[in-house]
């Protein structure tokens, strides 16, 4: 059985009777294994199936009840995950179909992996077990009012003083303020704060340090911190039940020992010691979370997909003249060529997904192993995903919205919140643009150490191939050889090397590395989507090799990826005609097999959404409901907005009787 909360009457039976797929199957193949169906499943309809879970009433809070409804939330999300000893994996299930935003996200998303990433045994064996059963509540502090991509450029310092055996935490000016961090505005009673470490009068540039912020007795600020709310954020309800937060220090003492001291040491006398540890770990927090957010990119997008899919399917618009059926907008071509290559990414970047946690998992235990020759790669990975994925997946979800039409614009239908709540991933954990110049910069190393002889390893492999990918011209002689992986692959690989090989030849002829940098930097960005599309092209094309089980699962899953990837061709044609991979002729022949693409999708189109396996309560959505009963739904729906509390609105008497009312004439009149 699908994920339907109530309602008796499938709306949307026809649809799912023209499925060519075994459904269930597909939900394995989304989820990763059949276990991973069942808890999500199981997650997802104990936080469903509890009236403090509820949100439907949510965009209507004001802020200071929503704050307040996250903080009830939070804690009987923690009391159900006691009392049920759910396991880590169980529980970090429940949150995210709790589904409101607050300070557990930063506690549990980088409080703790920071600790438990840059603090030493010890350190780990003293805070970890008390953030585990929350006698202390932690957050992220790096950003500040006056720098956040700069992270050398934080203000902040942590000076040492012999004498006392202590760090004096500082906020020097007003740009140093922290500003930013959630969780920290109103709930945290602890910090990781980065700050500039200063001792024996040198300054040894950004390090972590556990800082309490506030009483465990009363919640109060601790002397010397100055903290609160940095002010409401886009949209109503989304990010605003989150308390981002600002913080000032004056010159505030914390114990040497609160130093995080796996890279680095602060000795007893004040000595600065540096392990022999690449100095880039101390971002290692950054890395993981770019990981859990590209992750977190497919569950954003497959929801609003899912929604924009099954409501297109029950709207109908035109196509009567003879007094027969009105056309479901999901016939549409236009509808079809602007959502299926949506629901195609929401499946890439699910694999993509999938394949980053594990390439995460992989370099941390070479890390462990002193192996530090994969960080480069997994910073360059993690940042161009992060960017990329964030940045369509924010541009589909408005796009949905308008695939929706008018109602799509209802706080009903789920998406304006969604929208909200997501677009904030293209800016924090790294500006997308700032991480995109990193992969560049990755790049362009990759490039250059070309002509050295040197072979590149993982994502760039294909380079190495640059005697045969500058020179090949593709092969594709009519539109069904576009369904040949190879074809796609070549054209991929050479249009990615061919703009990094442009970029890096402009780059030497500037007077400088750096002034070429800057200059190409537009053109860079270009190249270095080149790269991570082709990631993900190539990660889906593996995903298809793998034992893929269940009727018609590898046909659809492979429709899909076709449709990825001749998409971002159709989008990028200018790239691959511009670097002479592809003949017009042929960019015409991909565009009309991405057309007979969409024909085989379209019959699957809701069963491809309902293997999402969401429930109605994390949809969130009257137009997403999973019976496709959506027109008494919206209808209801209007009724409990406190407009309609009464039938005559406040404000009738002093403003709009006396105007109805006014004797005033006009002489025009
Ligand atoms: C839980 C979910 C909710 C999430 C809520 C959001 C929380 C947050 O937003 S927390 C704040 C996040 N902040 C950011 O992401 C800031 C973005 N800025 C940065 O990451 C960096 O400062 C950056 C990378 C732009 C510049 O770094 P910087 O050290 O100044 O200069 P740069 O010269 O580019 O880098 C130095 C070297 O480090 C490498 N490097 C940079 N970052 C990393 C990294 N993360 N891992 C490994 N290596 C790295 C570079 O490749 C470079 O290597 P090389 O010298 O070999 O070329
Ligand atoms: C909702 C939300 C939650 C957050 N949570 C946290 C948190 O928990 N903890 C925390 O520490 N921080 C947090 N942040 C802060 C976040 O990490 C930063 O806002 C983010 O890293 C971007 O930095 P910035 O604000 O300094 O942007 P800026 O760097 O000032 O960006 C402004 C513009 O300048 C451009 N730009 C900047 N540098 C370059 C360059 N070198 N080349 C070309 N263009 C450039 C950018 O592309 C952008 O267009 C959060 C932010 C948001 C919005």
């Amino acid at each position: 059985m699908a994920a339907v909360d109530g309602g008796e009457v499938d709306h949307l039976a026809g649809e799912r009777a023209t499925a060519h797929f075994d459904v269930d199957a597909m939900k394995v193949a989304w989820a990763g294994s059949r276990h991973a169906v069942e808890v999500n499943d199981r997650m997802a309809r104990l936080v469903a199936s509890d009236p403090v879970f509820r949100k439907d009433t949510r965009t209507m809070l004001s802020r200071k009840e929503l704050f307040k409804d996250t903080l009830k939330k939070a804690a009987h999300a923690w009391k159900r995950i006691v009392e049920l000893r759910l396991t880590e994996e169980e529980a970090n299930l429940l949150r995210l179909y709790v589904d409101q935003p607050g300070y557990v996200d930063l506690h549990w998303g980088m409080f703790v992996p920071a600790i438990k990433g840059q603090g030493t045994e010890e350190q780990q064996k003293k805070w970890v077990p008390m953030a585990y059963k929350f006698q202390i509540i932690g957050c992220y502090a790096q950003t500040e009012l006056g720098h956040g991509s700069n992270v050398q450029g934080l203000e902040t310092t942590a000076t040492f003083d012999p004498n006392t055996d202590e760090f004096v935490v500082h906020s020097p000016t007003l740009t140093s303020s922290k500003w930013w961090p959630g969780g920290l505005g109103k709930a945290s009673t602890h910090a990781v704060v980065y700050a500039r470490l200063i001792t024996q009068g040198k300054d040894y540039g950004i390090h972590g340090f556990i800082v309490q912020l506030r009483s465990l007795d009363d919640h109060s600020p601790l002397p010397g911190i100055t903290l609160g709310d940095i002010g409401g954020k886009f949209g109503s309800g989304a990010y605003n039940s989150m308390d981002n937060g600002v913080l000032r220090f004056d010159h505030v003492r914390i114990p040497r020992d609160q130093m995080l001291m796996r890279l680095s040491q602060v000795t007893r006398e004040g000595k600065y010691v540096h392990s022999d540890v690449p100095k880039q770990l101390l971002y290692g927090t950054m890395v993981y979370v770019r990981q859990t957010i590209v992750a977190d990119a497919s569950k954003a997008l497959s929801r609003a997909v899912c929604i924009a899919v099954r409501y297109s399917a029950i709207r109908k618009q035109f196509g009567s003249q003879a007094g027969g059926p009105e056309t479901q907008v999901l016939n549409y071509k236009t509808q079809q060529s602007r959502l299926f290559p949506l629901l195609a990414s929401a499946y890439a970047y699910r694999f993509v997904g999938e394949w980053l946690k594990w390439l995460y998992t992989d370099v941390m235990q070479k890390l462990e192993a002193k192996d530090y020759s994969t960080l480069p790669e997994a910073h360059a990975c993690t940042a161009g995903l992060k960017s990329v994925t964030t940045s369509a997946t924010a541009d589909a979800i408005e796009e949905c919205r308008k695939l929706c039409g008018g109602h799509g614009y209802l706080n009903s239908s789920g998406l304006p919140e969604l929208f909200a709540v997501y677009v904030p991933a293209c800016t924090y954990e790294g500006d997308n643009v700032v991480l995109l110049l990193q992969v560049a910069r990755f790049l362009m190393k990759t490039v250059s150490q070309l002509a050295s002889g040197k072979q590149p390893v993982g994502t760039t492999a294909y380079m190495g191939n640059i005697q045969y990918l500058m020179q090949c011209k593709s092969a594709v002689n009519t539109a069904g050889d576009w369904l040949n992986p190879a074809a796609i692959k070549e054209v991929f690989e050479a249009r990615a090397l061919r703009m990094a090989v442009n970029c890096a030849q402009n780059i030497s002829k500037a007077p400088s590395q750096e002034e070429g940098f800057s200059e190409l930097s537009p053109d860079l960005l270009e190249s270095a989507v080149a790269h991570v599309q082709l990631i993900i092209v190539t990660k889906f094309f593996e995903k298809l090799q793998q034992d893929i089980i269940g009727h018609g699962v590898k046909e659809q899953l492979q429709n899909l990826c076709n449709i990825y990837a001749l998409f971002l061709l159709h989008k990028h044609l200018g790239d691959f005609l511009s670097t002479g991979c592809i003949t017009p002729k042929q960019g015409a022949l991909a565009n009309e097999q991405l057309g007979r693409l969409y024909a085989q999708v379209r019959p699957n189109a809701v069963a491809l959404v309902d293997a999402f396996d969401y429930t109605d309560h994390y949809l969130s959505s009257v137009l997403g409901r999973y019976d496709g009963d959506v027109y008494p739904a919206l209808y209801a729906e209007a009724w409990k907005d406190p407009l309609n509390e009464t039938v005559i609105p406040d404000g009738y008497q002093e403003h709009l009787r006396p105007l109805l009312k006014q004797q005033l004439k006009f002489s025009r009149l």
